[in-house]
Parts: C-alpha cells; sequence; structure tokens
C-alpha cells in the first residue's frame, strides 16, 4: 500500500489528560479510511494534530513521506492536505458557485490584480474556474442551488458545499470531519455516494464519524481509538467482530 499520511507515534496531553496516546497508522493514497471511536476517545484531537490546528505533544505526521508535523494548517492545505470542519465555515454572503470558487483563487495565479484588471488569461482562467465550480456541484449534488446563497441552504447543504469548496483546492488527501452529523437520510446517501465518488476519481478520503452506517458503508479501512489508545484498525468486517472493539462501544 502506498501511503498518502502516515502518523507516528502521535500523543497529545492536556495537562494530565492523555488524549491520543501513541497512536500510530497509515492512510491509503487510495480508498476511504475512517477514524471512529467512543465520546471523548481522542477522534477530533488526532483530526487537529493532521491538520495542524495543534500541535502533538510527541510523534510525527508525514504527508507524502514529507515530515509536516510542524506546519500550519495553510501550509498542509498548499501541500495537499484539506479538511471541513464539523461547524460548516462558508463565505454567507456569497453563492454556493462563489463559495467554491474561492477554493480555486485560493491557487490560482494573480490573485486579486489579476481579478481587477482581468488579461486575457485571467479571463480564461474565470471560465475554467465557472466549469470547474459548475462540475463539483454536481458531484455533491449542488447544481440545482449553484446560484443560491449559502446562507439560505439548508445545514444538510450547506456541508455539502463545503466538501466541493474543500475539492476545489485539489487535495491529495482530504479530511472530513463528522460529515454526515446533521444530514437527513436523504443527504447521508448523496454523501455516502460522493464520498466513494472522490476516492474512486483519485483523492484519499480520511474521516472521523459517528454515523456506524455510513463508516461501514463507505470505509475500506477502519482505526478504531478509545481512551486515546488506537484498539484495532482493519477491514469494516474485521473490526465490526473484534472483540476489544465491541468492548469499547458496549462498555
Ligand atoms: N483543549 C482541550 N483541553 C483539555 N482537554 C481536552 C481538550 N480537547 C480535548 N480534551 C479532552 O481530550 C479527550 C479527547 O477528546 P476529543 O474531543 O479528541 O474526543 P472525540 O473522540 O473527538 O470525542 P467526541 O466523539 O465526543 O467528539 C476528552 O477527554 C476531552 O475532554
Amino acid at each position: 500500500m502506498t501511503a498518502i499520511l502516515e502518523v507516528t507515534k502521535a500523543t497529545r496531553r492536556f495537562g494530565g489528560l492523555v488524549a491520543v496516546n501513541d497512536v500510530s497508522f497509515k492512510v491509503s493514497s487510495t480508498g476511504v479510511t475512517a477514524v471512529i471511536g467512543p465520546n471523548g476517545a481522542g477522534k477530533t484531537t488526532l483530526f487537529n494534530i493532521i491538520s495542524g490546528s495543534i500541535p502533538p505533544s510527541e510523534g510525527a505526521i508525514l504527508l507524502a513521506g514529507e515530515d509536516v508535523t510542524a506546519l500550519k494548517p495553510e501550509a498542509k492545505a498548499a501541500r495537499g492536505l484539506v479538511r471541513t470542519f464539523q461547524l460548516v465555515k462558508l463565505f454567507q454572503d456569497l453563492t454556493a458557485t462563489e463559495n467554491v470558487k474561492v477554493g480555486f483563487h485560493l491557487k490560482s495565479r494573480g490573485g486579486l490584480l489579476a481579478a481587477l484588471f482581468q488579461p486575457a488569461w485571467a479571463k480564461q482562467a474565470e471560465r475554467d474556474a465557472e466549469e470547474k465550480a459548475a462540475a463539483l456541484l454536481d458531484l455533491v449534488g449542488l447544481s440545482k442551488v449553484a446560484r443560491t446563497s449559502a446562507s439560505v441552504l439548508p445545514y444538510g447543504q450547506q456541508r455539502l458545499l463545503e466538501i466541493a469548496r474543500a475539492l476545489a483546492a485539489e487535495p491529495r488527501i482530504l479530511l472530513l470531519d463528522e460529515p454526515a452529523a446533521g444530514l437527513n437520510a436523504e443527504e447521508s446517501e448523496r454523501l455516502a455516494k460522493t464520498i466513494r465518488r472522490i476516492a474512486a476519481d483519485g483523492t484519499a478520503v480520511l474521516l472521523i464519524e459517528h454515523d456506524m452506517k455510513l463508516v461501514m458503508d463507505i470505509a475500506d479501512e477502519v482505526v478504531v481509538l478509545d481512551y486515546g489508545r488506537k484498539i484495532a484498525q482493519g477491514t469494516p468486517e474485521a473490526v465490526k467482530k473484534d472483540p476489544a472493539v465491541l468492548a469499547a462501544y458496549l462498555g
């Protein structure tokens, strides 16, 4: 397996509490990997360490073999590790399309000056961005609301829009923080299809999720945390039968 991401002996302490305790695992550059675990198991802390919002007390994060442990989220995003948040962070006054285009503009050449003076190449870039945004909105099932302001979209659609915007930055690995939280059954179904499609298109996906059904449906590999430690890793089928996992969820 080629690993896009490697977590090596990651530990994070908060005072006397060890929220993440000596956790190591690799994330394949293809497919969907899920991190699960009971409340307080350390999933969010682990995600924050991986994305760079907080540093680990010990251990390392390797992205495509490069040590990125000390990098801030923006620097990690520039190297291809992009995350979404449990609380949506969209530009509420912009339309769905404009929100996705913000994702491209973070990467595109010229920035604000080009946008103001519109040289020929900037106009072409704008047309390309419009087309790519349309394709990404189609992928997450939001074509119909492309011109709608983010603020009036129902919560589930805002979450899907956030994924489209994250994809606009062309990540090598996409981190999704509880993507199904707050979604209705139909939106969850759409989300599952979207995540499978993203992975099939060649972007590795790493997610934390409470919704077991979703995890079992879409994950190729599952990492299980309990009290900060990794207690199991494997296919959904293997993990479901693992005595340590059953004990953690029942106990
Ligand atoms: N900033 C912090 N300061 C102190 N303790 C913290 C901090 N962040 C998390 N913790 C503690 O670390 C442990 C792991 O929390 P974390 O949020 O990572 O777990 P989780 O698996 O994401 O839980 P949940 O499923 O409830 O979101 C918990 O005991 C939590 O109270």
